[in-house]
């Protein structure tokens, strides 16, 4: 049995409790911290895991899911580190946060592997990007891809690479859906009421998804394949390329991995 505890069960947190309920792990194996009582009491109500203090989190978990946004990363820290034992595993989601900042300030040798998912997680449907940092082994590596095969699709990725990751596909589901909004508006304005557009491109992007995981398509030659010459799609490809909106999806990634790498700095600066 291995023990999981979850420090700070916001949106990231509560969609791994589920997840790993759903894929069968018993309730007993898995504990929360939360600083908010009233969301911790509904948490605990809805799942049946037990609510538990940071010390009895570090204590008796092995595996420690650190899911508290990254600014609030250094008093967690404050609190965990004179009371974690030796030998536990730290596992962080936290955008932009380098598993040396963890390393640095936690028992000498502590493991730490830094993981990018993403909410889809809710639904069983996560990509999950992970990286060792100094101490994890290829064990540690293993648990952690166990654990996040369980809800959803895990790749190893060099951590060099995790600002980027959290880019495409850490923040990657929040264009999607701005995509969908948008594409409802023009439902919309084009007269479709609301719900009923909602149904046809929600079910448009969930086809489209199942196309290029399951058909095994090249995204251009599945876009060539809608594009009939003389036909609707191609005018409406040319306005996407009027207005750029192949270099402004570029231009949002980079900008989200600056704010990655930024997110990062903020912590190392405190550590030099
Ligand atoms: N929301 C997303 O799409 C993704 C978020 N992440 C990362 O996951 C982490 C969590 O993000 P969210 O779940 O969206 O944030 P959230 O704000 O929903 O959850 C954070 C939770 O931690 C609790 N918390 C903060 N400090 C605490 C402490 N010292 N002790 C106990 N509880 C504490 C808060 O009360 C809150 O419930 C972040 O670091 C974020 O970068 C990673 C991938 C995707
Ligand atoms: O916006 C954020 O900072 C988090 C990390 C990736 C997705 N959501």
């Amino acid at each position: 049995m291995t023990n999981i505890a979850v420090l700070g069960a916001g949106k990231m947190g509560e969609a791994l409790l589920s997840g790993l309920l759903k894929a069968g792990r018993a309730p007993a194996e898995l504990m929360f911290t939360e600083r908010f009582p009233t969301r911790a009491e509904e948490l605990a109500k809805t799942y049946g895991i037990e609510h538990v203090e940071v010390a009895a989190a570090v204590q008796r978990a092995d595996v420690l899911v650190v899911a508290v946004k990254p600014q609030d990363i250094e008093p967690l820290l404050d609190e965990i580190a004179p009371k974690i034992p030796g030998g536990k595993l730290v596992v962080s989601l936290c955008a932009g946060l380098p598993t040396k900042l963890y390393e640095r300030r936690l028992p000498e040798g502590t493991a730490v592997v830094r993981v990018m998912p993403n909410t889809p997680m809710l639904v069983g449907e996560a990509m999950s990007a992970i990286s060792g940092g100094a101490h994890a082994e290829a064990h540690h590596l293993d648990l952690v891809e166990e654990l996040l095969s369980s809800v959803g699709k895990v790749a190893r990725v060099p951590e060099g690479q995790q600002d980027a990751v959290t880019a495409l596909s850490g923040s990657g589901p929040a264009y999607f859906y701005f995509l969908v909004e948008a594409m409802i508006d023009a439902g919309i304005l084009l007269g479709i009421p609301r719900d009923k557009a909602a149904d046809l491109i929600v079910q448009s992007a969930v086809g489209a998804a199942a196309m290029l995981r399951e058909g095994g398509g090249h995204p251009v030659m599945l876009r060539e394949a809608v594009t009939s010459p003389a036909g609707t799609t191609i005018s409406g490809l040319r306005e996407l390329e009027k207005h750029g909106v192949r270099a402004a999806l570029i231009d949002a990634i980079e900008a989200a991995r600056d704010r990655s790498v930024e997110l990062g700095k903020a912590h190392e600066i405190d550590e030099d």
